[in-house]
């Protein structure tokens, strides 16, 4: 069986910070305790059951939620017409009225780019989600997987240091959602963003990222807290094929108290 190692936090000078965070709704404490660190080009999956908190704590750590205690450092504007961060929803969200490439466009007006510029760096990261040709198509006229890619280049185009996801792909077909699957695993190789990924398809995140953070409740009716944090230790090409990504799973799937209805009796036995 593969070594699957405890994380401790990540390596090098991150790019998010949170410590001791403590976030909740109208006198209700959904999270409490919550420490992570975020380093450079890392891509950090958040899993956990339904209503735990995980999108809850994506909006903290991009600063839209004020903790009521703790801390949350965002990274600083240090490269000129680029954004800190930016954010990928599980619907599009593009604007009916603006074509592909007006979608696209519309993260970078405010930031210091001719149109010629905004133009440029539009239709190359269309070109990275393989959408160039639709450039000056309406939203409409897309499919949904396309639509999403749309909203991913837009997210991509601002040049974030963080790129926050908050369940992409859970809206879309299952084909859909394992191509985009892949070409997000290639869009991060190209990409300078780190990710914060929610989802609640542990598959998802273990064929994705390089840790995979459970939120978890310690008891009925107490605020989740980062229950354990696995770093995946399996090399990204060919990773849905390795021996241990089951064992991964199995093991986060157990960790959140899940059953697992996926494992054939050869794998449980292994
Ligand atoms: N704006 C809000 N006002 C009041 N309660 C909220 C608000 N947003 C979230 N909550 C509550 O906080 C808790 C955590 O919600 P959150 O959406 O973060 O969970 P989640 O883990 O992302 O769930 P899911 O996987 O179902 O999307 C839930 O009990 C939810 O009802």
């Amino acid at each position: 069986m593969a070594e699957l190692s405890l994380s401790s936090p990540a390596p090098g000078r991150p790019v998010l910070q949170a410590r001791g965070v403590r976030l909740g709704f109208a006198g209700e404490v959904v999270l409490d305790d919550v420490s992570l660190d975020i380093a450079p080009r890392e891509f950090v999956a958040v899993v956990g059951v339904s209503g735990v908190g995980k999108s809850t704590l994506l909006r903290a750590l991009a600063g839209l939620l004020t903790p009521q205690r703790g801390t949350v450092n965002l990274p600083a504007v240090d490269e000129p017409a680029t954004r800190p961060w930016s954010m990928v929803f599980q619907a599009p969200r593009l604007f009916p009225w603006r074509q592909v490439r007006g979608n696209v466009e519309l993260g970078l007006e405010g930031l210091a780019l001719s149109r010629r510029e905004r133009r440029s760096r539009a239709l190359e990261q269309l070109a990275l989600v393989g959408l160039e040709a639709f450039a000056e198509r309406w939203p409409r006229t897309l499919s949904g997987g396309q639509q999403q890619r749309v909203g991913i280049a837009r997210a991509l185009a601002v040049k974030p240091r963080v790129l926050f996801m908050d369940e992409p792909f859970s809206a879309l077909d299952a084909l859909t959602r394992q191509r985009l699957q892949v070409e997000l695993g290639e869009l991060r190789r190209r990409s300078e963003a780190a990710i914060l990924f929610v989802t609640h398809d542990i598959e998802e995140a273990v064929l994705l990222a390089d840790r995979v953070v459970v939120l978890g409740k310690p008891g009925e009716g107490e605020p989740a807290r980062v229950s354990e944090i696995v770093a995946v230790d399996l090399p990204l090409s060919g990773r849905r094929e390795h021996p241990a990504f089951r064992e991964y799973i199995h093991r986060l799937e157990r960790h959140i108290g899940i059953d697992t209805p996926t494992s054939t009796p050869q794998e449980s036995s292994s």
